[in-house]
């Protein structure tokens, strides 16, 4: 299916006729009203820097019980990562040169697979790129890149490549760690053999009035696990266990973690998916990359059998993420419902 993800009017308000139109202003509507102060607390940061973080090494293990305690307490947490610093100017350049190119040829980037390409929201000021595939070789070059610079660009490829390498090991890493965490480390070769990676290029556009304005509605991610390295420019805001937002601010070398829907199931609501929401103030622009690592098409959702007993009954059918991805944006313009997911296969 091919995706036409591009909303022309700007107008931030009215739903127009389009399906798409009606997802974009949804998922990004602005809406004063929800803005809350960020609570006290702050994320844990967890360092996976150290080269020797090898499965069953002490270091592992130290890491994995930081790890163990940040997602049962907040489903969320900061990973740093030192290598990511060597990157973070060729990352932020390679956005503003991508975000600065004219309209019409952003607009050129189209996926062939579903929901995948360039979009922006009625209010002009989210812009997202998303692109699929992104672990396999020569997808960014020759997807992405060649349709921005048909004669290539270099540095612009070397850079997301880097940068998805570096961040999918790190998925991988905190994957197998959450894994080994619930007694299931044995599915870990398996669900990372078939892992998709999306990699997702982002700006957002400070709102002229300078009030802050929440710009990406409260959601939870329909994929597996989410990091994201944002610029200075903070904005992200995680609900707590007691319904309060909470700002994060990650320092420069850390990527943000986040839970999604689809680990959520397949853990059998061992952890739960991470509530978010992107409200921005300030005048800087807000440049966020991030990589959502999502269950290939073909391979079913499904709790392993370690994790489904009499107290904890399956709570979802078996689904195809790619199948529930069209599921949730056939409903996000009725409404979107608190759990999509509960609605598609829940029992
Ligand atoms: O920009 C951010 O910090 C979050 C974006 C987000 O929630 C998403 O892309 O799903
Ligand atoms: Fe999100």
């Amino acid at each position: 299916m091919v995706a036409v993800v591009y909303d022309t009017d700007g107008d931030g308000g009215s739903i127009g006729a389009s399906p798409v139109k009606n997802v974009f202003h949804f998922l990004f509507c602005i809406h004063n009203k929800m803005v809350s102060s960020g609570a006290q607390a702050k994320l844990p940061v967890i360092d996976f820097s150290n080269p020797n973080l090898k499965p069953g090494s002490p270091e592992w293990d130290s890491v994995k019980h930081q790890v163990r305690e940040a997602m049962v307490e907040y489903s969320c947490f900061l990973a740093s990562l030192d290598q990511i610093m060597e990157l973070q100017n060729a990352v932020w350049e390679a956005l503003k040169q991508t975000f600065e190119l004219p309209m019409e040829t952003k607009k050129l980037y189209v996926s062939d697979k579903f929901f995948y390409g360039y979009a922006m929201s009625s209010s002009g000021l989210f812009e997202s790129i998303m692109h699929d595939e992104a672990q396999i070789d020569g997808s960014i070059e020759q997807g992405l890149a060649k349709t921005y610079w048909p004669q290539g660009n270099i540095s612009f490829s070397k850079t997301l490549i880097s940068f998805t390498e570096l961040s999918s090991r790190l998925e991988k890493t905190i994957k197998r760690m959450i894994l080994e965490i619930f007694g299931v480390g044995n599915y870990a070769d398996e669900l990372i053999d078939n892992t998709n990676y999306m990699l997702k290029l982002m700006k957002y556009t400070p709102p002229p009035t300078g009030e802050p304005t929440d710009m990406v509605f409260p959601h939870c991610d329909k994929n597996m696990v989410t990091l994201l390295y944002q610029n200075e420019v903070e904005g992200l805001q995680i609900q707590t266990k007691d319904g309060k937002w909470m700002d994060v601010k990650p320092p420069p070398n850390s990527f943000i973690v986040m839970v999604g829907e689809s680990l959520w199931a397949w853990l059998n609501g061992t952890l739960s998916p991470t509530y978010h929401h992107v409200v921005m103030k300030g005048n800087k622009q807000r440049y966020n990359v991030g990589i959502f690592s999502a269950p290939r098409e073909g391979y079913p959702v499904k709790a392993p059998k370690e994790l489904v007993d009499d107290k904890n009954p399956t709570m979802f059918k078996p689904f195809d993420y790619e199948e529930y991805l069209r599921f949730y944006y056939s409903q996000v313009p009725l409404g979107c419902p608190e759990s999509t997911l509960q609605a598609y296969c829940g029992l």
